[in-house]
């Protein structure tokens, strides 16, 4: 392990998210605790044909067969992300302390302690030269945690200077909130978390299906439908909105089937109130409002999303890039963040984050060969 010592680590974090766009890489610096500096990102897409064999590995967490050859593939191509990173950043691999390697969930059941995420650590730190961190989810769940989210103390990490009650709102396939609170004795802001709902999954789907692109660019679809009331009600009548925080979903938890008959712009549209109006019902579970909305993930680009954010929450509701936080990275930050804590010994989660019963660590260490 290593040496509880202040002191920045520059590290990667590698993320693969449940919208299946590809793969997020990130660098910076940080000790792992409330200092953390961005220093580079890109993302690489995933092509058509990777996009559909990983597709195609969603629902079981059976690792073997076909599942084996996409998780090789994975890996290598979370390898040649890291390459280009560091290309683009002009370091060399000996520069760079640890990577901190989400993989991809496949399948995701909490109430079942079981979690599953693909990714060869052991042949990303033989491929990369880099000592790994992965399996960020699995000791979580093992003792009766969601797994997820695992970004909170990340956030809160980054929101120090910034009012409270503060949400910050990830809209990425899934959704997901980090209520970040006033400071406590020991100077730690309680942070709770859950994950709200659906975010842009459903909607790209949707989208897919009509043949009309990967994703609702800006909103526009949505902007020339008009929600249907009584779907909307089907749709939000899900018993997992009733559920206190914390609470963690399955990409594909939810049945899109009360907007099947919809025309392609009223179904985006109330697909699109659908993950505005099951945000709004988190505030409930939290323990007081927050003042302010920061928006991260790809969601916050779709602006009639945004707009019926705003129009439901009632307060600020605004992209994490106006304080200076680069929304598309913060995922991809937060698992280089954790993989540090989890080479520290420091908890990944929290009862109020996860439901774990006492703070986690986590993650499974790969170094170098
Ligand atoms: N310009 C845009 N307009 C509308 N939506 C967009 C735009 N750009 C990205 N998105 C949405 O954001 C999604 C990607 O978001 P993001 O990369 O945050 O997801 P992820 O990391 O895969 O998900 P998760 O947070 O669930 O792990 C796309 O699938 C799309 O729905
Ligand atoms: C099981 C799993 O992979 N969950 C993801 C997913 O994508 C968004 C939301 O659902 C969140 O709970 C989580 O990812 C983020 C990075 C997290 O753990 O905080």
């Amino acid at each position: 392990m290593m040496e509880a010592k202040e002191g920045l680590r520059t590290v990667v974090g590698l993320m693969s998210g449940t919208s299946m766009d590809g793969i997020d890489a990130a660098l910076l610096r940080t000790d792992g605790r409330d200092r953390v500096e961005a220093l580079d990102f890109l993302t690489i897409p995933y092509d058509d044909g990777f996009r559909t064999r990983l597709r195609g590995c969603l629902g079981g967490a059976d690792r073997s067969g076909p599942v084996a050859a996409v998780e090789r593939d994975l890996t290598d191509a979370h390898a040649g992300a890291v390459r280009r990173l560091l290309d683009k950043a002009g370091l060399a691999a000996a520069a760079v302390e640890l990577i901190g390697f989400h993989g991809h969930t496949i399948h995701h059941d909490p109430d079942r302690r079981l979690t599953c995420q693909i990714g060869d650590g052991a042949r990303l730190a033989a491929v990369t030269g880099i000592a790994v961190v992965n399996d960020f989810r699995s000791a979580d769940v093992a003792v009766g945690g969601q797994g997820a989210p695992l970004v909170p103390l990340f956030h809160r990490a980054l929101a120090h200077d910034l009012p409270r009650p503060l949400a910050v709102l990830n809209i990425g396939g899934v959704a997901n909130v980090s209520w970040i609170g006033p400071g406590s004795a020991e100077g730690e802001a309680e942070v709770v978390a859950c994950d709200t709902g659906p975010g842009n999954a459903l909607i790209d789907d949707w989208v897919l299906r009509h043949g009309l692109g990967r994703f609702d660019a800006g909103g526009a679809l949505a902007a020339s439908g008009r929600v249907d009331a009584v779907a909307l009600a089907a749709l939000t009548a899900h018993p997992y909105f009733d559920r206190p925080a914390p609470k963690s979903l399955d990409r594909d938890a939810f049945d899109p089937a009360p907007v099947a008959a919809l025309s392609p712009q009223d179904g985006a549209a109330t697909l699109t109130a659908f993950t505005a109006e099951s945000v709004a019902r988190v505030v409930s579970h939290l323990p007081a409002p927050p003042v302010r909305w920061l928006v991260c993930g790809g969601g916050r680009h779709n602006a009639t999303l945004m707009a019926m954010l705003a129009d439901r929450l009632g307060v600020p509701v605004e992209p994490a890039d106006l304080v200076g936080w680069d929304g598309d990275a913060l995922e991809a930050q937060a698992f280089g963040y954790l993989a540090v804590r989890s080479r520290l010994g420091l908890p990944l989660s929290l009862p109020a984050t996860t439901g774990v019963p006492v703070p986690m660590r986590g993650g499974l260490f790969h170094p170098v060969a």
